[in-house]
């Protein structure tokens, strides 16, 4: 659904980017890792139409980003910064519902949509306060779910089953896969001001609506947070890829070495998915 093909990018003399090449499936949760100042925002922001690349080209479902209308492009893409400033005094409320802007449905269907969603994220109790004044957590949970409202379709609706919540279409059940390919959620190191209990309530809610075919790009420094919800990985090195692929192909002592220069210790886990250590 998402194809990048030999991006790069200057700043002045620096090179910011070069020959990134991506694939992204529906459905997948890609994770970027790399040393700070390496690219990974500025690739992220290339792919929300934030920076123009120097060279390549950037497809979302096979269509090039600069043939898209901004209205349905809005739809199917959505980013969260890693700094969220506000300037102005808006209510959480209206900050979620900027991410409806683009739709054409009553105020009632965005309204539910918006209710739900802030539940799910557990930020309803912040409605009616002036997001400036909100915690860093707080705030980050309010722009994530700004996203999620800006990608879901109106008629989706929350449920829970045991100890994990998901989103599901009221309408077509079991049919709720379909409904978010094609979609393309960028996130900036989401859970850099989350603790312990919300930042695994927002990987499990993200896990969950890539198994509806939401694609996820997620720029991480949590490496263990992250790699057990990761399909795939870019390990991202003075703006080029220098491994991509399948966490276990591309999480091994020596990539990370290379990519960090200090020698990781790798402790295997049940799960596959080594946790990291220094
Ligand atoms: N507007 C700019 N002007 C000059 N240099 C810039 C600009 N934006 C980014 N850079 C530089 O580009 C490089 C990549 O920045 P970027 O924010 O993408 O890094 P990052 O990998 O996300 O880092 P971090 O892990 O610290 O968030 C850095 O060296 C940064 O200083």
């Amino acid at each position: 659904m998402l194809n990048l093909y030999n991006i790069a990018l200057n700043h002045g003399e620096n090179t910011l980017l070069e020959g990134v090449n991506i694939q992204l499936d529906a459905g997948s949760f890609c994770t970027i890792i790399g040393e700070n100042g390496c690219g990974k925002s500025t690739l992220l922001r290339c792919i929300a139409g934030l920076h123009a690349p120097l060279t390549g080209a950037i497809m979302l479902n096979e269509r090039t980003l600069g043939d898209w209308q901004v209205k349905s492009l809005a739809k199917v893409r959505a980013f969260v910064n890693q700094h969220n400033q506000v300037q102005f005094a808006f209510l959480t409320e209206e900050i979620l519902q900027l991410g409806r802007i683009n739709q054409t449905e009553t105020l009632a269907q965005s309204t539910a949509l918006i209710c739900q969603v802030a539940e799910q994220l557990s930020i309803a109790h912040l409605f009616g306060r002036d997001v400036r004044t909100l915690s860093g957590g707080e705030r980050q949970r309010v722009f994530i779910a700004k996203a999620l409202v800006q990608l879901l379709p109106a008629t989706s609706i929350e449920t829970t089953e045991g100890a994990s919540t998901h989103v599901q279409n009221k309408r077509h059940g079991d049919g709720a896969k379909k409904r978010l390919d094609g979609k393309l959620l960028l996130l900036d190191e989401p859970t850099s001001a989350l603790d312990f209990r919300f930042q695994k309530a927002m990987m499990d809610v993200i896990k969950t609506l890539c198994q509806q075919g939401l694609s996820v790009m997620c720029v991480s420094h949590d490496i263990n947070l992250v790699l057990p919800y990761a399909s795939e990985v870019i390990l991202l090195a003075n703006g080029r890829c220098l491994a991509q692929g399948r966490v276990a192909d591309v999480i091994t002592a020596t990539n990370l070495q290379q990519c960090f220069g200090v020698m990781p210790k790798l402790i295997p886990q049940p799960d596959g998915v080594p946790y990291i250590t220094h």
